[in-house]
């Protein structure tokens, strides 16, 4: 699913209403017909509404769902906050609603006033979307804290007010509203994606108001969405014939004296990934724990004829010591396809960076935020950190995927995919191992690098999202994410 900027947006929206066609004030009525009923599946008529509608469409849509509320018997009070001039379409639906519902609407020129709510209240925040230009000020600000000192339930409309749809300022004290629900229109935005906003966001949820499709192809973007239906064809059917070579073999260059665990897990989620053969390369001391825990593995001490394995991993649990750092430089002096590096082998490479050069073109790495600041220098933000991560994947034409909820993967090609799954729970130790294991695995297997990075990313959260059906996101732990790797695979062939 791509995501696109908020002024790709409005062309997207124009482009709709010329080519369906369909008129800009249909267009509003369509977009929160379905506003409606995405917000009637969640609060009852017994919930109070208090609407804070603004200037432009953003507050148009919110006069209409006002409009729809009380129709539908909702207990609803809407507030216009209308210093200046509204859109036209903001006009139609500020008639609309006088039209039928005179009393509910309280217009408020200079000076914000409290209106009087109940603890229980919801806030609709309808006060500026995605034409917010400049940080706001003065009533517009006043309205802001008072929402946010409310303490009551916000459903934002397409974007929680004050805040752009990319990037924004760092100043975490400017007026913007804290949502507990935001329903943004067709698209998700840049700044949901990043967990610097993620108390203004709250949760989210697309609602889908039609937008042309045609649009939505022809409009390009770097940046998007990754979801289920971007995955279900990638994953690779088994022949009737198949055999464990048909599988691949791989290779996990993992753990070291008292982390022996980095390598279990690692080589344990290649296997459950579908690897046909794994191979766990680690000192003497953690042949025992390996071959205990993973029957199915073979444990080798000494590496040789590294051309013999469809995939390889480098890193988990190798510590960053001379010895790992030797063989991390044998390997990618040795190897001419892509590899997969992790955790130390990073941090080995961040200690000697003429290593990044040795990287074989096509290999994927796999930094979480402080991995990938000791690789490309210290960021300021999330942007910074993802246009480092753009750059640099181009640059060494390697796949980058910087870990974290929403894991970002940055190809050679400057595309930036975010994932969609996952959750807290896997903020736990090993769970980057296993991401390992299956990256390892599914390369092994004959997926393209570009499909290895995007399935495994997805299958990893999805999975981890399949293990809080029986865990907490405190009881989650890695090997959580292993055992339903199987059930994560038959989701995405149900
Ligand atoms: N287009 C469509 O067909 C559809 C659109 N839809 C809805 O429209 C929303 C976008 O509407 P919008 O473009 O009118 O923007 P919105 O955020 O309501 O207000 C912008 C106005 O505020 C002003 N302004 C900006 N910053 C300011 C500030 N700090 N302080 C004060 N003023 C400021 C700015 O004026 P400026 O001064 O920047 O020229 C402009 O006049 C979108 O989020 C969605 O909800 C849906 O109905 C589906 C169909
Ligand atoms: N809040 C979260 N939501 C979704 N995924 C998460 C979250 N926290 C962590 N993860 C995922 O878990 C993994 C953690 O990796 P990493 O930090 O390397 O852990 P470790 O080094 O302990 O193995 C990453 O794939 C990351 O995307
Ligand atoms: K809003």
């Amino acid at each position: 699913m791509k995501i696109f900027s908020t002024s790709q947006i409005k062309q997207l929206d124009q482009y709709t209403i010329e080519h369906e066609p369909i008129s800009s004030i249909d267009l509003m009525e369509r977009a929160t017909d379905k506003l409606f009923h995405q917000f009637i599946g969640r609060y009852s008529q017994l919930q109070p509404v208090c609407i804070i509608a603004g200037q432009g469409n953003n507050g148009g849509d919110a006069l209409a769902l006002g409009r729809k509320l009380l129709h539908a018997g909702y207990t609803a009070s809407v507030v216009l906050i209308n210093p200046t001039t509204l859109s036209p379409d903001c006009e139609t639906n500020k008639q609309r609603l006088l039209d039928e519902f005179p009393t509910a609407l309280n217009i408020l020129q200079q000076q914000f006033v409290a209106p009087a709510i109940s603890d229980d209240t919801v806030i609709i925040d309808g006060l500026f979307g995605s034409g917010l230009s400049r940080p706001l000020t003065g009533i517009f600000a006043e309205t802001v804290h008072w929402i946010n000192q409310t303490g009551c339930e916000v459903v934002a409309i397409d974007i929680p007010s004050g805040l752009q749809g990319e990037e924004n300022s760092t100043d975490n004290k400017l007026p913007i509203v804290k949502a507990t629900i935001t329903y943004t229109l067709q698209f998700p935005k840049l700044a949901f994606l990043l967990p610097e906003n993620a108390d203004f966001v709250g949760k989210w949820e697309i609602i889908d108001i039609g937008i042309h499709p045609k649009a939505i192809e022809q409009t390009t973007s770097d940046y998007s969405y990754l979801v289920e239906e971007d995955i279900r064809n990638q994953i690779k059917k088994r022949s009737k014939f198949s055999h464990k070579g048909s599988f691949g073999h791989a290779l996990i260059i993992a753990g070291n004296n008292g982390m022996a665990g980095a390598s279990v897990l690692t080589a344990k989620a290649a296997l459950r990934s579908g690897a046909g053969l794994v191979t766990v390369f680690g000192p003497e001391c953690n042949r025992i724990i390996v071959q205990t825990a993973i029957p199915e593995a073979i444990f080798k001490t000494t590496l040789t004829a590294t051309v013999n394995y469809n995939a390889i991993a480098i890193g988990p649990g190798i510590g960053t010591q001379a010895e790992s750092a030797e063989i991390l430089k044998d390997i990618l002096s040795q190897i001419n396809k892509s590899c997969i590096l992790d955790a130390d082998a990073l941090n080995i490479i961040s200690q000697q960076n003429d290593l990044l050069k040795l990287v074989p073109e096509g290999s994927i790495i796999t930094p979480h935020p402080k991995e990938f600041d000791r690789l490309f220098g210290i960021s300021d933000s999330t942007c910074q950190r993802i246009s480092k991560a753009q750059e640099n994947a181009k640059k060494y034409k390697i796949y980058i995927i910087l870990k974290g909820a929403h894991s970002l993967i940055a190809t050679p090609s400057g595309r930036l995919i975010f994932n969609s799954t996952g959750n807290p729970g896997m903020s736990t130790a090993g769970s980057g191992d296993v991401l390992t294991g299956i990256l390892a695995g599914l390369l092994a297997q004959g997926y393209s690098t570009e499909e290895t990075a995007t399935t495994s990313v997805f299958l990893h959260g999805r999975a981890g999202d399949i293990a809080l059906e029986r865990e907490s996101e405190e009881s989650l732990i890695a090997s959580d994410i292993i055992g339903c790797l199987g059930k994560a695979y038959k989701s995405l062939k149900e």
